[in-house]
């Protein structure tokens, strides 16, 4: 063994891209929630991962975007907290996107910093050899990138390639998190995370981007209230779905309740999973209008 060394290398890109793919693919483990909605990822999120000598600190952001809410103004101060604190970007592009006024805007500002920053084009499953070759050479003047990797994390394509490089580049010494170390996120805020997920991809348009999820009780076995029917072994969660109005309220429920029952039963089966032991699963839908912009509100939602 070498002298061990690490990295903290951020991934950063525009809404849907698929960064949070990417770190969940990287760290072979799911830890960021996913979906076809824009703005999934509200915070950071910080995956550790180890591969001989060397330790990788990644940490996805939310897609880069023009705030129209406090929220929004959050979730981009959490990508500056992230660029200033990288060593490494990785610059993930949708390469079946245009290259438009976002992409324009970002590499200014990288060409400013002047960090090193790969170029990763993802979905590469869905383009042809010769379309992709056309968009490395689109890409490629935006910015004097380090390296330019085409990637598909859906399918974990060419990221083996792309660890090797990251290897090579990780030049801080020593290791800052130690072995068991994968995540700062605690099980409640993955939980949270989870379960708007499944919010996300079960509805459509505005709904998704004024949800947010509060978990009020959680109760482990032992404790007062655990109730007396489940798994002696399991948790009770309950949480609240909070949207910004009562038409959300009511999509959300659906008629007789199936969609709000559709996503109770899918979230649960999530949980199960992530904490590997029963869960009891409860879920009530809030009408909080203008949570988005009330801070006491974000603070209490960790955003
Ligand atoms: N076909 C294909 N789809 C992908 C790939 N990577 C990600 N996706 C899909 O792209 C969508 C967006 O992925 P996310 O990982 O949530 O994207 P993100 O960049 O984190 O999104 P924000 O949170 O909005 O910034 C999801 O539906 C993914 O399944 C890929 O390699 N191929």
């Amino acid at each position: 063994m070498g002298e061990r060394r690490h990295a903290t290398v951020a991934i950063i890109g525009l809404p849907n891209a698929g960064k949070s793919t990417l770190l969940n693919a990287l760290l072979g483990q799911k830890l960021a929630a996913t979906s076809q909605t824009p703005q999934t990822t509200r915070t950071r999120v910080l995956g550790v991962a180890g591969r001989g000598d060397v330790q990788l600190a990644f940490l996805d952001t939310p897609g880069i975007h023009l705030p129209k809410h406090a929220l929004n103004e959050r979730m981009m101060a959490h990508v500056e907290q992230a660029l200033e604190e990288a060593d490494l970007l990785l610059w993930v592009v949708d390469a079946n996107e245009y290259l438009g006024v976002g992409e324009h805007a970002l590499a200014k500002r990288l060409r400013r910093m002047g960090r090193p920053t790969y170029l990763l084009l993802n979905k590469i499953d869905l383009l042809s050899k010769s379309r992709l070759l056309e968009k490395v050479a689109t890409y490629k003047d935006l910015l004097p990138f380090k390296e330019v990797v085409p990637i598909g994390a859906k399918m974990g394509l060419n990221l083996d390639p792309l660890w090797a490089l990251l290897e090579r580049d990780a030049a801080k010494p020593g290791w800052p998190y130690d072995e068991e170390t994968f995540t700062d996120q605690t099980e409640r805020s993955l939980a949270t995370e989870f379960i708007r997920e499944k919010v996300l991809r079960k509805t459509r348009e505005e709904v998704p981007h004024g949800v947010a999820v509060l978990i009020e009780r959680w109760i482990e076995p032992g404790q007062e209230d655990y109730p007396e029917d489940m798994d002696p072994e399991g948790v009770f969660i309950a949480a609240q779905i909070l949207v910004d109005r009562d038409g959300h309220r009511k999509i959300l429920l659906g008629s007789g309740g199936l969609m709000i029952k559709d996503i109770r039963q899918s979230a649960q089966r999530e949980l199960k999973k992530l904490l590997q032991r029963p869960v009891r699963l409860e879920l009530f839908v809030k009408v909080d209008e203008g949570w988005r912009d009330r801070p006491d509100r974000l603070d209490r939602l960790s955003i």
